[in-house]
């Protein structure tokens, strides 16, 4: 017998037993592992934190060297991964290349079908290790540039930097992403990590399973959001600049009207925070840090007074997805590599949950109340309909 379920896009319902994140939405607590996203933000990197989601603690040296180790050694991708990114039309976006990349990797993994613990764990290093070099790759392939051999004496930030740039990152570029990260890696039941959880519960392969997650995460309403608040932050001032206004001003303006038309503002809301995300807390101080130290603050100044706009017009905060765009975009980094690079660290997330619902599992598979119409409905012959 079915329950019926009212909660629309299943608000409120709890359908999974977990131990890898909790989120109190009321107070604004995000905890991986029982550890404070306000602790691991400022003292962890993506590396441990990766460790953290996946076996359950924080590593001591010898398990983080290790950790580190198997990490680099998997920073590899076939050729034939190579020559299919370089078969994409110009046109694909970054997003739908590592859809496809990730799904296609499964063809050259040694045992793509096994679903055992260790196997899981080993597919996780090398998909955390190759959606950092897909992402990297694929950006410098459509540019026409070269692709650097992975730096093993660089962290898992450091080293994308240096695979997307082909330049030594610096220590700012490094530690906003490392930071950026960490923030990113986890967040409970969100659509994403849903979806993976639903596809690996079917006994199908971790390919399979984040190749999902991947399409769920590039959704505006989701990951995709970051860029979008970039593509608003650019029309503004694109805006302001041809009619001489203030593009803080202006987006006040912009914005207002955005709300007139019921039209949904960008990074802003969420399902589970009513109050301040606190992820979004350090991505706005890496944020205005960024502005300061290039002397140009405008788009922090702008997404201040858009998040302080709808904050009290709509009583809406701002999510993660609000100030990591204008971070990366001071970083230099292209928007339509942001909601990859979300990605790249959603990974260890999307890894811990497959990890989790494969070492205790049971076939996702929930019931919809039916409002068609009333059974039995007669069968009509196609000559007399
Ligand atoms: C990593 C992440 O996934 S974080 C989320 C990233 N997504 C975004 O930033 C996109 C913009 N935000 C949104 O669309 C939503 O706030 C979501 C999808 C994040 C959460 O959505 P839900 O919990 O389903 O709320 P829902 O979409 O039903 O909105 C409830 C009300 O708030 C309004 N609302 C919600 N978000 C916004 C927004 N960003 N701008 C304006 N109004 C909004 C809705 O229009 C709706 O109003 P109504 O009741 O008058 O119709
Ligand atoms: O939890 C959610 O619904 C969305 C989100 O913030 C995330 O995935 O980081």
């Amino acid at each position: 017998m079915a329950t019926a379920v009212a909660a629309k896009g299943l608000e409120g319902i709890v359908a999974a037993n977990s131990a890898i994140c909790w989120i109190d939405g009321e107070a604004g607590v995000l905890a991986y592992r029982g550890i404070d996203i306000h602790e691991l933000a400022p003292k962890s990197t993506f590396e441990e934190t990766a460790y953290l989601l996946w076996f359950g603690k924080l590593p001591n040296q010898a398990e983080l060297a290790g950790f580190n180790q198997r990490l680099t050694e998997a920073r590899t991708l076939p050729p034939e991964i190579i020559a299919l990114l370089k078969s994409f039309p110009k046109s694909a976006t970054p997003m739908e290349v590592l859809r496809t990349a990730v799904s296609a990797l499964s063809m050259y993994d040694s045992d793509e079908k096994a679903v055992d613990h260790e196997s899981n764990v080993r597919k996780s290093f090398s998909l955390t290790a190759q959606i950092a070099m897909l992402v990297a790759y694929y950006d410098r392939i459509r540019k026409g540039l070269d692709l650097p051999a992975p730096d093993p004496s660089l962290s898992h930030a450091g080293n994308f930097v240096w695979m997307l740039t082909g330049e030594k990152p610096s220590a700012t570029a490094t530690k906003t992403l490392d930071v950026a990260l960490i923030l990113h890696a986890d967040h409970e039941l969100n659509a994403s990590t849903f979806a993976a959880r639903v596809i690996a519960a079917t006994l199908s392969d971790v390919h399979s399973a984040i190749t999902g997650a991947i399409g769920a995460l590039k959704g505006p309403l989701h990951g995709g959001a970051n860029e979008n608040v970039m593509r608003l932050l650019f029309a503004i001032d694109k805006e302001a600049k041809l009619s001489g206004a203030d593009p803080v001003r202006h987006g006040l303006d912009y914005v207002a009207s955005m709300l007139a038309r019921k039209e949904k503002v960008p990074g802003c809301g969420h399902r589970v925070y009513k109050t301040e995300d606190p992820r979004a807390t350090h991505l706005r101080t890496m944020s205005e840090d960024l502005g300061k130290s290039r002397g140009d603050s405008k788009w922090f100044d702008m997404s201040r007074a858009i998040e302080q706009y709808v904050k009290k017009e709509k009583k809406l905060n701002a999510n993660v997805d609000f100030y990591s765009a204008s971070t990366y975009t001071m970083l230099g980094i292209d928007i339509d590599l942001f909601t990859p690079i979300f990605a790249v660290s959603r990974i260890a997330g999307w890894a811990a949950h497959v990890i989790e619902q494969l070492d205790d599992n049971r076939l996702i598979r929930p019931r919809a109340e039916y409002i068609g119409p009333e059974y039995p409905v007669a069968y009509v012959p196609l000559a007399q309909r």
